[in-house]
């Protein structure tokens, strides 16, 4: 299958390179950093188990959008803010029958993809932990797995998926999962972001875990308030975060260490969002999300 990646990074090298591996035709769209050494030296996949060079004859990379033409499927990885100009940029140069998987955080992206291009669009949940390196060199810290929206190819999908080491479930809750995932990003991300701290010494704090009961507690009336299905299972998926990756830090602290801006209107931001929608009060995900663009305005120069 020739597979389009949009947007090089941490989630699009990963799954690219697992999917180049199991002998699929790959094109990653990204940055010339990034394109300019996956051309010169090959993909550089850093996993628990291996440590490989993928080869520039089995995924070739380019900073031309134009290069998704002939896809069959496309792998969606930028980050939430970018969605729509993404979505404009690749979406002329996709066939009628190309199917785009977004593979990213937040719960709208699908939907405001939707917006934008014409072809079908179907949501996953990303469990992994990976990130890069240095240009061309994406390090995988753990798992792997996708929960995918149903499509009219999502079983031969989850199929071709499983046969490149990539455990897939076609769900028929996704929306729930999505938020979920979400959830579990409200009450962490901006905790870590602000401490600059790993989640095992995060919790070992006065006060976090209450803290965060009371984030997760709003995200989860909100989510309610719109009809979202929730796994049982919240809790304890709150707690296992921190027991299970303790050294981690949030996407959110690493943007902010880094000096990027964050997804955070489409985290504590959108569920704030909702919240004044839905007529549901938010004041602790309100404050965390005041607190990031705070710190996101500053680093910019805007305040
Ligand atoms: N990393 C992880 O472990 C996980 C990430 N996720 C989610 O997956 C999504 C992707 O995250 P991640 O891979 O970490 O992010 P990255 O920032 O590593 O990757 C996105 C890449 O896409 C590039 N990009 C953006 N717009 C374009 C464009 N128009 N053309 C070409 N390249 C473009 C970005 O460049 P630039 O930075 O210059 O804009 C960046 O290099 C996010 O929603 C994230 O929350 C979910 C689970 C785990
Ligand atoms: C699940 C979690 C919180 C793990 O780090 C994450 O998705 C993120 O950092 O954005």
């Amino acid at each position: 299958m020739k597979i389009a990646v949009m947007g090089a990074g941490a989630v699009g090298c990963y799954y690219g390179a697992m999917l180049a591996r199991a002998g699929h035709e790959v094109v990653l769209i990204g940055r010339p950093q990034h394109v300019e050494a996956i051309e010169r030296d090959g993909l550089r996949l850093q996993a628990q188990q291996f440590d490989e060079r993928i080869d520039p004859s089995q995924l070739t990379a380019s900073v031309d959008p134009a290069a998704a033409s002939g896809a069959q499927l496309v792998l969606f990885c930028v980050k939430s803010p970018d969605t729509e100009s993404a979505g404009a940029a690749i979406g002329p140069h996709l066939a009628a029958d190309t199917l785009v998987l977004t593979l990213q955080n937040g719960v709208d992206n699908a939907e405001r993809l939707r917006g934008v291009i014409a072809q079908e669009v179907a949501a996953a949940v990303v469990y992994v932990a990976t990130e890069m390196a240095g240009p061309g060199h994406v390090l995988h810290h753990g798992r792997g797995e996708l929960v995918i929206e149903p499509s009219t190819r999502s079983d031969a999908l989850a199929r071709t998926f499983a046969a490149a080491a990539i455990p897939t479930e076609v769900s028929a809750n996704v929306r729930g999962a999505l938020w979920a995932k979400l959830i579990l990003n409200c009450a962490y991300n901006v905790l870590s972001a602000i401490s600059q701290l790993p989640y095992g010494r995060l919790v070992a704090s006065a006060g976090v875990r209450a803290s965060i009961r009371d984030i997760v507690a709003e995200c989860t009336a909100v989510a309610q308030a719109d009809g979202v299905s929730l796994p049982p299972d919240l809790e304890l998926a709150v707690r296992r975060i921190a027991e299970t990756m303790p050294g981690q830090y949030s996407s959110t602290a690493q943007d902010v260490a880094r000096g990027k801006p964050s997804e955070i209107d489409h985290l504590n931001g959108f569920v704030v969002k909702r919240g004044e929608a839905l007529g549901v009060a938010t004041p602790a995900n309100r404050l965390l999300h005041t607190l990031v663009k705070l710190i996101e305005d500053k680093a910019s120069g805007a305040i």
